[in-house]
């Protein structure tokens, strides 16, 4: 049996970036920068007030100093005049700062008459000006590769880069297998279940960015399994769930090998997830999950999107993982890594499930984070520093 950062490695070298595609400013948000893109303008594109008041010049403020007011600049609608000795504009935020002009004074420091303003006692240094390029200026990058947030893509529309560089999004195709598995809501026989493990792995994907396809549900023979493959051919990743086992009806591999898969590895020393499996098929990079749906679950965690961020140009970079102390101890483990489904309590600490069974979805629904477990690791006192995984 191979470690899981061995099977990683063969599953990053499965894998490679995805194709650069153009999508409209709309369509940007989540998906992965791939190029640089520059800024065609600076912004503000010219003095602007922060503030409603008045543009005058700095050298003129003083307590009680009178000015006449001599036109408006509004945001959209500049000043075209230029202001002189004891003149002001009325001037509004974003507006441009007209010419001859160097200070605005908010108008809640001002009396005004008429056309006649006076300045109050306390105005202060500040000059309430934004400077052309203050947020940036033409030429200006945003790098990739990036997940682009929210606030990425107000600043890329700023830039007024209307059309976006990003990877395209990875295709997976999911393919359960198992004749006791029923899609929800249908009817299951009496000796059948839902199958679910499918559908939690297609949400996790789908949020890091791949564009997931469900395959039917292959049944427990040759034909079945193999028409589903041809259906889930051309995809970037097919993830298989279930058959991965030794049992007599574990077809998955024989299957996958006789329609021409190269297989990387097969088994890895954790728990839950040990009868993993991976190769290539055809175009399609392959991943066999095992069945048991929080097996399926973890390694969706632990594997699949970590190869999924790297079909997106994120780079190789396995589950993020963090310290945190033990609240309650915990026993030995054995000679596989653990992957034990734990909660934090409200001081951050991590409690670890009593109940790991690779097949209960409520203990994982519960669950906040993994908590990694070396191999052979000895039994831990509450307080112990021990590394989690956020799920
Ligand atoms: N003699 C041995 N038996 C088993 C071993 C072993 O080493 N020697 N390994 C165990 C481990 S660990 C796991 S994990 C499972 C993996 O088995 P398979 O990948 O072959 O999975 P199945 O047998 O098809 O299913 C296991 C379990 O999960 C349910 N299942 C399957 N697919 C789904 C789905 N899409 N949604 C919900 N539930 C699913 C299935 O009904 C079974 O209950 O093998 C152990 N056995
Ligand atoms: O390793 Mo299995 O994946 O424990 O349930």
């Amino acid at each position: 049996m191979i470690t899981v950062d061995e099977a990683l490695g063969h599953l990053f070298s499965l894998t490679q970036p995805t194709e650069v595609e153009l999508v409209s400013l709309r369509q940007a948000g989540g998906r992965v920068l791939a190029k640089d893109v520059f800024a065609t303008r600076t912004q503000p594109p010219f003095a602007a007030s922060s503030m409603d008041g008045y543009a005058l010049r700095r050298d003129e403020v003083e307590p009680d100093a009178l000015f006449k007011v001599i036109g408006e600049s509004a945001a959209g609608h500049r000043f075209d005049g230029e202001l002189r000795a004891g003149q002001a504009v009325r001037i509004f935020t974003g507006a441009p700062i007209p010419d001859g002009a160097d200070f605005v004074v908010i108008q809640e420091d001002v009396t005004r008459r008429g056309d006649l303003i006076t300045l109050g006692h306390s105005i202060g240094e500040k000059d309430n000006i934004r400077p052309a390029g203050g947020d940036f200026t033409e030429g200006q990058s945003v790098a990739a590769p990036r997940r682009l947030r929210p606030a990425d893509i107000a600043l890329l529309a700023a830039m007024n880069i209307a059309q976006v560089p990003v990877f395209r999004k990875p295709v997976v195709s999911i393919l359960a297998t198992g004749d006791e598995l029923v899609q929800p809501g249908e009817a299951p026989g009496p000796d059948q279940i839902i199958a679910s493990n499918t559908y939690g792995l297609a949400a996790q994907l789908e949020a890091l960015g791949a564009d997931t396809r469900m395959m039917p549900i292959a049944s427990d023979n040759e034909g079945s399994l193999r028409r589903s493959f041809e259906l889930a051919q051309g995809s970037d990743l097919i993830v298989t769930i279930g058959g991965a086992s030794v049992g007599d009806h574990d077809l998955v591999a024989p299957v996958a090998a006789a329609m021409g898969m190269q297989q990387s590895f097969y088994k890895v020393a954790m728990r839950p997830g040990k009868p993993l499996m991976a190769g290539r098929l055809g175009s399609s990079a392959m991943v066999g999950l095992p069945g048991n749906p929080v097996s399926a679950m973890v390694c969706g965690t632990i594997f699949v999107a970590p190869m999924i961020r790297a079909m997106l140009g994120l780079g190789q970079q396995t589950a993020p993982r963090r310290k945190a102390a033990l609240a309650k101890d915990i026993p030995s483990n054995g000679p596989r890594e653990h992957y034990m489904r734990a909660r934090l309590d409200d001081q951050g600490r991590v409690i670890a499930e009593n109940r790991q069974d690779s097949a209960l979805l409520s203990v994982l629904a519960v669950a906040d984070a993994l908590l990694v477990r070396p191999p052979s690791d000895p039994a831990q006192p509450a307080g112990t520093i021990v590394e989690i995984i956020d799920i």
